[in-house]
C-alpha cells in the first residue's frame, strides 16, 4: 500500500545564526532562528513523513519546550523519525520538496541536500527531489524575513 504525507514549515532569518537547509551549511549573512538548528527543509520533510505514517507532527515528537532539542541537528531528528518508519516496514517511494527563499541561491547546494536525505532514507538519489523558488520579492519570503519549505512524501508499506 502507498501512503502520502505533506509538510510545511517556516523559520525567521536572523543575524548571528548559521544557515542550515537540508542538512547543508550555506554561507550567508543570516541564519534561521528556532529551538533546533531550524532546518526548515528537513522539518517540512519530517512532517511529511510523519503525516504519511499517520503519526502527528515534529513538535509532538520533539517538543520545542524540551531542552534536549535545543540546537538539535535536524538530520538526527529525521533519522529518529525514519527509524520508526523502517521498524513499521515502510520504504520511501519518493520525496519532493520546495524551498521558498528570495535569497540565497539554493541551486549550488541542492545535490548535497538530496544526498543527505537519500542517505537518511537509505534510498537511491533519484527518489529525492528538491526545488527552490523565490516569491518575486513578495511577502515575508520576498522581503527576506524568513524561509519556507513544502514537502510531499510517498511511502510504500510492505503488505
Ligand atoms: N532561493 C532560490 C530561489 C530560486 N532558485 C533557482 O532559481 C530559479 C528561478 O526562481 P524563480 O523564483 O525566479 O522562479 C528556480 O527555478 C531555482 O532553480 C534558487 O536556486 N534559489
Ligand atoms: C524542531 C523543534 C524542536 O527543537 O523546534 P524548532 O527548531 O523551533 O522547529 P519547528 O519547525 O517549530 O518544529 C518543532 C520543534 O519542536
Amino acid at each position: 500500500m502507498m501512503r502520502v504525507g505533506q509538510g510545511f514549515d517556516v523559520h525567521r532569518l536572523t543575524e548571528g545564526r548559521p544557515l542550515i537547509v537540508g542538512g547543508v551549511h550555506i554561507p550567508y549573512a543570516k541564519g534561521l532562528d528556532g529551538h533546533s538548528d531550524a532546518d526548515v527543509l528537513l522539518h517540512a520533510v519530517t512532517d511529511a513523513v510523519l503525516g504519511a505514517m499517520g503519526r502527528g507532527d515534529i513538535g509532538k515528537h520533539f517538543p520545542d519546550t524540551d531542552p534536549a532539542y535545543k540546537d538539535a541537528d535536524s538530520v538526527e531528528l529525521l533519522r529518529k523519525v525514519w527509524e520508526q518508519g523502517v521498524r513499521s516496514g515502510f520504504s520511501v517511494g519518493n520525496v519532493d520538496a520546495t524551498i521558498i527563499a528570495q535569497k540565497p541561491k539554493m541551486s549550488p547546494y541542492i545535490e548535497d541536500m538530496k544526498g543527505v536525505m537519500a542517505k537518511i532514507f537509505n534510498c537511491p538519489l533519484d527518489r529525492v527531489n528538491v526545488k527552490a523558488t523565490t516569491t518575486e520579492w513578495l511577502g515575508f519570503t520576498g522581503r527576506g524575513e524568513g524561509i519556507a519549505a513544502l514537502a510531499v512524501v510517498c511511502l510504500i508499506e510492505k503488505a
